[in-house]
């Protein structure tokens, strides 16, 4: 890996304020001073500025799990990428597969909220991925382009796309202890990165991080971090747990 690390957990609809703070709180201490990888958890918005406010100056960031794309208005129930900063956050996944099948999130949308994600100066981390359905109808690199052209076409320049994270997730391993194999998110990385450079040239995609997420464990992170196209990991289930999270950050 010739990227710095990103390992990020993805809290998912867990944890209460008083739970979410706890957790980041005993994450820090864990973490110490780790300058040789990024660190990031994601609260549910409710939990955002008090967790973001209890990690200031420590290593562990926070993001948001969603945003809106529009500014401010009369959008009842969402949240916009100003209203994630302002609570304190560095990054906010985007696409994630859950909301593209419980809340129908489209890649059209999710292209308006990689927007305004960089409008707002947050790190898009923009989720990928096939299903079971698809990865039997060996459809993975199909989706993938489909997921990434259209997610990203609204840039028309690398320059715009600075910073951009990408997630590959594919949906049959999420929480499922299905973890894919090394070699094969490997292969599906450099399919990945090899879009990118065929799109937006040669610079972003050797800048962009790209993560796996999907069942990782202390156990399995080691192998899948020596490859060289993994450049982190979106940790769901096993982030919950500071115990189990810092082995996942502290893989060697
Ligand atoms: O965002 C995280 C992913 O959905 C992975 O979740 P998981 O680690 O529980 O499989």
């Amino acid at each position: 890996m010739s990227r710095k690390a990103l390992i990020a957990g993805n809290w998912k609809m867990f944890k209460t304020g008083s739970q979410a703070v706890a957790t980041a709180k005993k994450l820090a201490q864990l973490v110490e001073n780790m300058d040789d990888r990024d660190i990031m958890i994601a609260p549910t918005l409710l939990s955002l500025p008090l967790v973001s406010q209890n990690l200031e100056g420590t290593p562990v960031k926070t993001g948001a799990q969603n945003l809106f794309h529009e500014k401010e208005g009369a959008f009842t129930g969402e949240v916009s990428a100003e209203m994630i900063k302002a609570a304190g956050a560095d990054y906010v996944i985007i696409g994630h597969s859950e909301r593209r099948q419980y809340f129908h999130e489209t890649d059209n949308g999710i292209s308006k909220k990689i927007k305004a994600a960089f409008d707002a100066r947050l790190t898009p981390i923009l989720c990928i991925g096939e299903t079971h359905e698809e990865k039997k109808e060996e459809k993975t690199f199909y989706v993938l382009d489909k997921q990434i052209r259209n997610g990203l076409k609204g840039f028309r320049s690398a320059d715009e796309l600075s910073g951009l994270v990408i997630a590959y997730e594919p949906v049959w391993a999420i929480g499922t202890g299905n973890v894919a194999t090394p070699e094969d998110v490997e292969t599906t990385h450099q399919y990945v990165r090899s879009l990118i450079m065929e799109i937006f040239g040669k610079d972003l995609a050797n800048a962009t991080r790209i993560l796996y997420g999907g069942s990782v464990k202390p156990d399995n992170v080691s192998v899948l971090m020596s490859m060289q196209n993994i450049d982190g990991a979106l940790v769901g289930g096993a982030s919950l747990d500071a115990d189990t999270f810092i082995k996942i950050i502290k893989f060697d």
